[in-house]
């Protein structure tokens, strides 16, 4: 099987999309947003203890909420792929990254996966695409079938704040007093997990995410727990397409809370999920590894106009 590269990827998504210039080759639809993290206070040992990233409270946060795919004006009413950048910026100048999406689980093992399952998305010579090019696919490439199983059934988004969001890779934290910690992260809405029927989204119009959110900021607090499902040593730290049982204990890092929404301070970000804070690292999935070199392309192409 032929290696796929970085430059492959945004290739293949400026195919699916056309070309876009100057927005982002994936999620280019987005939503910016500030806020705060308020980390829990953890005592001596216990896993996370002595992070920068949860040494003091009211950290400055930037966030973008997303849809998925290449098109900068697509339909919020879709059911689909959401997405949300979360920076925070630590007081030693330090940021902290997390990049995720509302799926639990990826569509491919690997890189090569991923690309040979989105390639069957492409039209043919006529402009026709075969939904059964896809299916044939994930019979023999059956790391793409959980993911398969999650996008038929995934309804629309009620509101970015309604929206659980999953980090997918595995990571790392070395901290003193403490053995290391292997972890898969989400964060979980406050204000719980809400979607839409195909009738009730069908009554929204096409962009109703900015309008959701404003409105639940003025009624009151909007705000996401982050989470740390903690790994045993059989759950696979370099599959995102392997999904670890949902007994796994669990630990709150913080609060995330919302205070404002719309703006373009996100336009000059890169929110590449492998700038972490000190003392957590990145494993060696290649699926997070890849997301590095192909965020810096697209980064560099839309700042450039292309
Ligand atoms: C090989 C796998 C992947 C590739 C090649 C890829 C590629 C990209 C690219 C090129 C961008 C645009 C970056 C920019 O212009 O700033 C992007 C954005 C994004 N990706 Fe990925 N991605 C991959 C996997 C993932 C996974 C596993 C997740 C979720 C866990 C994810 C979530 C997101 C989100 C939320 C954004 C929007 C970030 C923003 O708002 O700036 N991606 N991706």
């Amino acid at each position: 099987q032929e290696r796929i590269q970085a430059q492959d990827m945004v290739a293949l998504f400026e195919k699916l999309s056309g070309p876009q210039p100057g927005h982002r080759k994936a999620h280019a639809r987005g939503l910016c947003a500030t806020g705060t993290f308020a980390p829990v206070k953890l005592a001596t040992g216990e896993p996370f203890a002595g992070a920068a990233l949860l040494s003091s409270g009211g950290l400055p946060v930037l966030m973008r909420f997303s849809i998925g795919g290449g098109n900068p004006d697509a339909d919020e009413r879709m059911p689909g792929t959401r997405g949300l950048g979360l920076q925070i910026a630590l007081p030693n100048g330090g940021l902290h990254n997390f990049t995720g999406n509302n799926f639990p689980v990826f569509a491919g093992k690997d890189v090569e996966t991923f690309h040979g399952f989105l390639s069957t998305l492409l039209p043919d010579e006529q402009g026709k695409r075969d939904p059964q090019r896809t299916l044939d696919f994930a019979d023999a490439n059956p790391s793409v079938k959980d993911h398969m199983v999650w996008q038929k059934s995934a309804q629309t988004a009620a509101s970015f704040a309604n929206t659980e969001f999953y980090g997918l890779h595995t990571f790392y934290f070395d901290g003193a007093d403490q053995p290391r910690v292997k972890f898969r992260w989400h964060l979980s809405p406050d204000l719980g997990v809400k979607t839409l029927t195909a009738d009730q989204a069908q009554a929204k119009p096409a962009a109703f995410l900015a309008q959701s959110l404003a409105g639940q900021l003025e009624q009151g607090p909007v705000s996401f727990s982050l989470m740390a499902s903690l790994g045993a040593p059989e759950d696979s730290d370099t599959d995102p397409s392997s999904q670890w049982p949902a007994h796994r204990p669990q630990v709150k890092l913080g609060t995330l809370t919302l205070q404002q929404s719309g703006g373009d301070q996100c336009t000059g970000k890169n929110f590449d999920p492998n700038v972490l804070s000190a003392g957590f690292s990145g494993s060696d999935d290649p699926v997070l590894k890849m997301r590095s070199p192909a965020y810096a392309i697209s980064f560099g192409k839309r700042l450039s106009g292309q």
